[in-house]
């Protein structure tokens, strides 16, 4: 058996896999989010290592074995969360900075003003943005008390610390720091001295299957054989291991990657290039979509303003509507990802009259997953030059049916769900199978199978007229903070 780990943005996840790839047993724990001041969105690292360990004996519990009944583990990730730690006592030195978290947005700002940003851009494919972790390291040691030898590293690197003791990252997570060179596969000298950040201070990079440390937390000595970031384990998982096979996951946030093999192409339309997997000698790149509020605006309407109890009562909710009744929600609560950038966007609700009802902001939230993301795939094709004719979804949201088949009517394209909605970690468990020998790259490509497919039923005209309505509000919603 394989234990597999989901450490997200919202929780984190345990599944015990069998040798057919199927799912033994599972658990799963939310952990608290701290916003501390707007813009701000922190996680304590303590808890993600109690909780995640806490959801691996339950899984195991369930399934009836311990550690000595398992072959390997694979461990996936929430990318770019920032964690530094004491190396001696294995304590965290702050709370960790979440991938959400604005506050170096004028960093990123100076950074490019003083011409940096095709630097940055041409060693590490991303664009100079708050998101990525290398500016939240500069902040803890510049203004957050962290000290010089501090360890950095993102969640991979602190699971696998408390795990093993090693302080290692892979390839995929070390893509999204802005200072990981992806053609050289290295920390970038010149650009960790920009941000000011040792590179003694940051993990080893690995390849995402290989056995990097065995475990004891378990029972017996198990070794842990994969790490990857949540979005790559995702696009292996489905089975997306050829250049122009992608996948939309639809989590805290969503984010569209496609498979662009060998080669490391730079594109514009606000995409940004990512390791995919490194894995025995070949290294794969990724083109992405970052959407940062996709489930969290759901997520928001339960917790900040608390007009559903669960995020499944959204379903119903948009499906008592004929029509959204010109009610839009840009869920900008974060700022915007891909392609528009804009870390000064804030949340925007337009369209309401007295009419307007909790299901209309219900629904609102969930058209507005849909079009972020056929935001994200034009972007994508226009990019390309291609038209994606099927999307491979997965992730907690595409469990709202009503999401699913409003995402495949303005797209204008099949929305395909497979069995095993929950990529991500099936992605990290068939590495940790192929680092250990349970499976071959070609047997986990023959695991994958379609459960659902949602076809396009709206007319062309009207989701033409939806789209052009949501980038009205859409604009309303950029650049509302003033930068400092
Ligand atoms: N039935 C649903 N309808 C809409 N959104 C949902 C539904 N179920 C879960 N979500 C949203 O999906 C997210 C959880 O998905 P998950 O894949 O577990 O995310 P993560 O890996 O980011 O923690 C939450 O933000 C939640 O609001
Ligand atoms: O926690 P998720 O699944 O929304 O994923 C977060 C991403 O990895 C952030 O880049």
């Amino acid at each position: 058996m394989i234990l597999g780990i989901d450490q997200g943005t919202t929780g984190s996840r345990a599944f015990i896999f069998d040798e057919q790839g199927k799912v033994v047993t599972s658990a799963y724990s939310e952990f608290e989010q701290f916003f501390p001041r707007p813009g701000r969105v922190e996680h304590d690292a303590a808890e993600i290592w109690d909780v995640t360990r806490k959801v691996c004996h339950e899984a195991l519990q369930d399934a009836g074995i311990d550690g000595s009944g398992l072959t390997a583990i694979g461990i996936t990730n929430q990318r770019e969360t920032a964690v530094a730690w004491d190396g001696k006592t294995g304590e965290p030195l702050h709370r960790a900075i979440v991938w959400q978290d604005r506050r170096t947005a004028g960093r990123c700002d100076r950074l490019k003003a003083e011409g940096l940003e095709a630097m940055f851009r041409a060693r590490t494919g991303l664009v100079l943005d708050a998101y990525f972790s290398g500016t939240k390291y500069e902040w803890m040691l510049k203004e957050g008390g962290v000290p010089q030898d501090a360890l950095f590293g993102t969640i991979d690197a602190w699971l696998l610390f408390k795990l093993t003791g090693r302080h290692a990252t892979d390839y995929s997570n070390a893509s999204r720091t802005l200072l990981f060179n992806i053609r050289e596969l290295a920390w970038d000298a010149e650009l960790c001295e920009t941000l000011g950040v040792p590179i003694g201070s940051l993990p080893e990079p690995v390849r995402n299957a290989e056995v990097l440390g065995e475990t004891e937390e378990f029972g017996g000595k198990v070794p842990v054989a994969a790490m990857v970031g949540d979005q790559q384990g995702a696009l292996y998982g489905q089975a997306c291991q050829e250049p122009g096979l992608g996948k939309n996951t639809y989590g805290t946030g969503n984010f569209l990657l496609q498979n662009a093999g060998e080669g490391s192409p730079l594109l514009e339309q606000g995409l940004i290039t990512t390791i995919a997997w490194g894995i025995g000698d070949r290294v794969d790149y990724a083109l992405e979509s970052s959407m940062f509020v996709t489930g969290a605006g759901i997520q928001w309407l339960r917790d900040g303003l608390q007009i559903i109890e669960a995020a499944s009562e959204t379903e119903e909710l948009a499906g008592s509507l004929e029509t959204n009744d010109g009610v839009y929600f840009v869920p900008a609560l974060t700022g915007l990802g891909s392609p528009h950038w804009d870390p000064y966007a804030r949340g925007t609700i337009v369209g309401l009259t007295r009419g307007s009802t909790r299901a209309h902001i219900a629904r609102a939230a969930l058209e507005a997953i849909a079009y972020q993301t056929v935001d994200a795939v034009r972007a994508q094709n226009t990019a390309l030059g291609v038209r994606l004719k099927e999307l491979r979804a997965d992730g907690g949201a595409t469990a709202n049916a009503w999401l699913m088949q409003f995402q495949s009517d303005v797209l204008g394209v099949p929305v395909v769900i497979p069995e095993i909605a929950d990529t991500t970690v099936l992605g990290a468990a068939y590495l940790a199978g192929v680092a250990t020998g349970t499976w071959t790259e070609e047997d986990v490509k023959g695991l994958w199978a379609e459960s659902r497919r949602y076809e396009p039923r709206m007319s062309d005209d009207q989701a033409q007229s939806l789209l052009a309505d949501w980038r009205r509000a859409l604009q309303r919603s950029g650049r509302w903070v003033i930068p400092e």
